[in-house]
This record gives C-alpha cells, sequence and structure tokens, in this order.
C-alpha cells in the first residue's frame, strides 16, 4: 500500500518531512502540496522532482480524492482548521507540533476524531521515538537505579528569530519537554511554576531569556527544564532523571573526537534537524505502517496534543502570573486507550 500525502505547508519541516518520504522512508509518495506563500510550494516541487499538484489553499487540497493522508507542517495558528478539515474528509492527518494553539482547538479535533469513529490523527512529538529517550523509558520501567525522584533538563537554541516572543518559549520549545516528560515516567502533571533568571545579552528586549520551569507530577516528581534560546554555543538537548539509586542521563549525541592543537573538542550541532533527525524518520515510517497493518496511526494521538496545550496553557499562566499555576486535566477518553489497556 502506498499512501499519497497531500503536505500543507513546504517551509522549513515542510520540506523535511517531503525529502524523507520522498527519497528515505517507504510507503509513502506526495501527490499534492500546498502553501500561502505559493513560490514555496512550486519550488519544493522542482527541487524534489515531484510529481505534484499545487493547490493553491488547503481547502482545495482537502477535496482531491487521491489524497490518503495530509501532512500539516505550516503556522501553528493554521493548524487546526487544516486538521478539522482534514478529519472531515475522512482523511489521515500527521500534524506538526502544536495540534492547535488553544486547549479549547485540540479539544474540536478530539471531539472530531471521536465522531468520525477511529483514531486518523497522530501529532509530530518525535522524542518518543529517538533511541536515546526510549532507553531512558526503558531503564525507568526496568527500575534500573530505582524510583524516580527529580529531573533536570535543558532545552538550548544557538538563537531564535525576530519573532520568537516569551511565550514561544513554552508554546514552541517546551511543549516537546512537556510532551516526552509526562510520557517517559507515566505521570501527569500536578503544577507548574516559571522562573525568569538573569536575561542574557543576547535575547532582544521583548524577549525573556532564559527561563526556568519547574513542575511537580501527581506523583510528587519534581521536574526543571532550561529553556535558553540564545545560548550561542549550539543545539543543546538534556535531561537527567535522577532516581534513588543513581542518575540516568540522555545520551549525547555521538560525534567524531577531535585533536588539534592541543585540544580535544566535540563538534556540537547548530539546530534541530540533526538533532532528532532519525526520529523523525521513524515517527513517519511508524504513521505509514500503523497505517497500512491496523488502518489507523498508532503515534502520539489527538488527546496528547490536547494534554500539551493543556499544560502549555497554564505555563504561559504561570509566566504571567510569576506563581505556582495548577495543571488540571479531564479524564481521558476509552477512545485513545490502546484496545490491551481498557
Ligand atoms: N517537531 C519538530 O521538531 C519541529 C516542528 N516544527 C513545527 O512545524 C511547523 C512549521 O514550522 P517551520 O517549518 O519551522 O516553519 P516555516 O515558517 O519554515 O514554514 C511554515 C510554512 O507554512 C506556510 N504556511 C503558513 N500558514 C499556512 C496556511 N494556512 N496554509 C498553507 N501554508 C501555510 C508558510 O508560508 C511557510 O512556508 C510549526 O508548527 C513548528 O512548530 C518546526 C520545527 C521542528
Ligand atoms: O520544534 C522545534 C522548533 O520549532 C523549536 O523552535 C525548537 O526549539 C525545537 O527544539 C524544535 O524541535
Amino acid at each position: 500500500m502506498t499512501i499519497r500525502f497531500g503536505v500543507i505547508g513546504t517551509g522549513a519541516i515542510g520540506r523535511e518531512h517531503i525529502d524523507r518520504i520522498t527519497n528515505t522512508l517507504s510507503g509513502g509518495r506526495i501527490v499534492a502540496v500546498t502553501d500561502v506563500n505559493q513560490d514555496a510550494a512550486n519550488q519544493v516541487v522542482n527541487q524534489f522532482g515531484l510529481d505534484a499538484v499545487v493547490y493553491p489553499d488547503d481547502k482545495a487540497l482537502l477535496e482531491d480524492k487521491n489524497i490518503d493522508a495530509v501532512l500539516v507542517a505550516s503556522w501553528g495558528s493554521a493548524h487546526e482548521a487544516s486538521v478539522l478539515g482534514a478529519i472531515e474528509a475522512g482523511k489521515y492527518v500527521f500534524c506538526e507540533k502544536p495540534l492547535a494553539t488553544t486547549a479549547e482547538g485540540c479539544m474540536r479535533i478530539v471531539e472530531a476524531e471521536m465522531k468520525h469513529g477511529k483514531r486518523l490523527v497522530q501529532v509530530g512529538f518525535m522524542r518518543r521515538y529517538d533511541s536515546g529517550y526510549v532507553q531512558l523509558k526503558e531503564a525507568i520501567e526496568g527500575n534500573v537505579v530505582g524510583e524516580p525522584l527529580m529531573i533536570h533538563c535543558a532545552h538550548r537554541n544557538a538563537d531564535v528569530h525576530e519573532r520568537y516572543t516569551t511565550d514561544m518559549a513554552i508554546t514552541d520549545t517546551l511543549i516537546h519537554e512537556i510532551d516526552v516528560l509526562h510520557w517517559l515516567v507515566n505521570d501527569d502533571y500536578k503544577w507548574v511554576e516559571v522562573i525568569f533568571p538573569k536575561k542574557t545579552k543576547h535575547a532582544l528586549d521583548h524577549l525573556q531569556d532564559p527561563q526556568m520551569i519547574i513542575f511537580e507530577t501527581k506523583t510528587g516528581l519534581h521536574i526543571s527544564v532550561e529553556v535558553f534560546v540564545n545560548c550561542k554555543f549550539g543545539y543543546d538537548i538534556q535531561c537527567e532523571v535522577v532516581c534513588e539509586e543513581g542518575t540516568l542521563k540522555l545520551p549525547e549525541v555521538p560525534n567524531v573526537l577531535v585533536k588539534k592543537e592541543a585540544q580535544l573538542r566535540v563538534p556540537l550541532l547548530m539546530d534541530w534537524k540533526l538533532r532528532f533527525i532519525d526520529a523523525y524518520d521513524k515517527e513517519l515510517q511508524d504513521f505509514m505502517d500503523s497505517i497500512a497493518r491496523t488502518g489507523q496511526p498508532q503515534g502520539p494521538t489527538a488527546w496528547d496534543g490536547y494534554i500539551a496545550a493543556v499544560t502549555a496553557d497554564a505555563c504561559v499562566r504561570a509566566q504571567q502570573t510569576g506563581k505556582r499555576e495548577s495543571i488540571s486535566l479531564i479524564d481521558k477518553p476509552a477512545f485513545y486507550y490502546p484496545p490491551s489497556e481498557i
């Protein structure tokens, strides 16, 4: 079975995904693209030699009966309308984070999917497919060093564009930790607090950078995440789980050791594209394989997108109030449990 994809948004990650579906993965083909910037859509067709229709907008693309699955890689604010349109048209959807920019928007998607009656949506929370996080999860579940007590994380970008605002540290950046950490320890968040440490001289006036985000989970675990998006030195993702008998640390990206001029150096990555390249490949391959095998995607669900949005909302409130903000989730619908867990 070949899954015929229509891509909405042919910017940075849209192109990456088009490239991997076309040249690296198996079971998928790009048959249509659209972008509000039509030049970008046309360019991508030429760049990858695609046999694909260029549509003027997502509505026209969603009417194409030759499309089985839609890959949404537009700006976050446009995701909800495209995902709802795809569900309405009965098409599978792989949606980049965020699923929608508000918890209410994510809930509308959850409700539409449940009404449709089977899973159609997978959210691009690719860290769940990263071998480092998978190893951490296995070590936690295998009780290798006892019960987890604390988690210390850092999400550092070398720099960001000038449109990046203080709340985007949560909605664009921390959102990956929000998703992967509760999955890692199979727990739910209880409250969050955001601290603004001394500001770096490299951040523009409108941006608070770095930020420290502290969570407590329902089982009493404490989690700290540093988000620092003008760290200058590289793209750096850290995660250390402190347990009762030892610690577990996310592996560093392996890289060649360079000995030169009386120094030992390890080159660092400068952006996100390569850091999780294997995870991006795996998440999309899994999306296609699960649909071919079971008729439904099996990766991160619209419900996971909703949990992330509710948590992100509380984090943004905590940025504004400077206080602890509680995170309250409603019960997960049976629809989102794997059959083995119902
Ligand atoms: N999972 C991950 O690690 C990453 C996820 N992302 C997410 O992917 C999405 C796209 O990010 P980038 O590619 O970095 O942005 P980008 O700005 O490079 O590309 C977005 C593209 O979408 C187009 N677009 C915007 N609204 C549209 C609409 N209504 N219909 C059609 N096209 C539209 C823009 O013209 C642009 O070409 C964002 O939601 C972002 O958070 C981005 C980078 C990494
Ligand atoms: O999703 C991503 C970007 O949008 C975001 O800006 C980066 O901070 C993340 O690390 C990357 O994975």
